[in-house]
């Protein structure tokens, strides 16, 4: 399996050059004000020139209006645009149609009925993002640190890649990947020191730790094998 590793809530050169010397995929710039990474324009300009190629710039917003995403999308040229808040399914396909990227819609998952909705969004969005559900007092939608039952994204084929995030680390990403089987893992408060303060040497650890993890066999399902010696 090839994994798309993402690490998002970039904010330093020091610590963008920290994923892309890991291996990142993908890299993310958050705009969104209430956030500890919430970047200005000038910096997402400046970070954004400086990934040149080596992995692929996402934007992550908040329900963002045209205007909004007009000045992002100028000041970091991002590959990707990744819609975090409420949008619609058709919200989703209009930005993806006004700036012609590929869309990560991310989608907050508590339990098997929130995967309900994801099929409205499949058909608009090109990844799918299952991030945890934010904790009732939070002030952030996502990058809160906390994980979800994985076991509810078991055997689940939207016909559309997806990606997990929600409280990830170097030390459960392996398992959250033997749980789900996602092509995608996405991390923003386990590689930190503290709320917006990337850490190089944890950045490194979870991009190992990811990739061995996706490099594993999976473990069968519960029941496959059972007529195994029927005879
Ligand atoms: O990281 C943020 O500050 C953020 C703000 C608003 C929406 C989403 C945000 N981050 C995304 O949340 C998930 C999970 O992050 P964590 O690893 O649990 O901290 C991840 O997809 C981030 O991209």
């Amino acid at each position: 399996m090839t994994l798309t590793v993402k690490i998002c809530g970039l904010r330093t050169p020091e610590t963008l050059e920290a994923a892309l010397d890991a291996g990142a995929d993908m890299v993310g710039f958050v705009f969104f004000p209430r956030s500890p990474r919430h970047l200005q324009l000038s910096e997402a300009r400046t970070l954004g020139a400086l990934v040149a190629g080596r992995a692929e710039r996402v934007a992550l917003t908040v329900d963002a209006d045209d205007a909004l995403l007009d000045s992002i999308v100028e000041a970091l040229r991002p590959e990707w645009l990744q819609l975090h808040g409420q949008e619609s399914p058709g919200r989703v396909a209009a930005v993806r149609s006004r700036y012609g990227l590929p869309i990560i819609k991310a989608l907050g998952v508590s339990g098997r009925a929130d995967l309900a909705r994801a099929a409205g969004y499949a058909d608009v969005a090109d990844r799918l993002l299952f991030d945890a559900k934010p904790p009732k007092d939070a002030l952030l939608p996502g990058g809160n640190g906390v994980p979800f039952d994985w076991e509810v994204l078991s055997g689940l084929d939207l016909g559309k890649p997806f990606m997990v995030s929600g409280g990830l680390d170097a030390d459960n990403v392996a398992a959250a990947l033997a749980v789900t089987g996602a092509p995608g893992v996405d991390v923003s408060s386990g590689v930190e020191s503290a709320p917006g303060v990337k850490d190089p040497a944890r950045i490194a650890s979870f991009v190992l730790a990811a990739r061995a993890g996706a490099a594993r066999p999976r473990p069968a399902p519960p029941g496959a094998g059972a007529l195994r010696g029927r005879g």
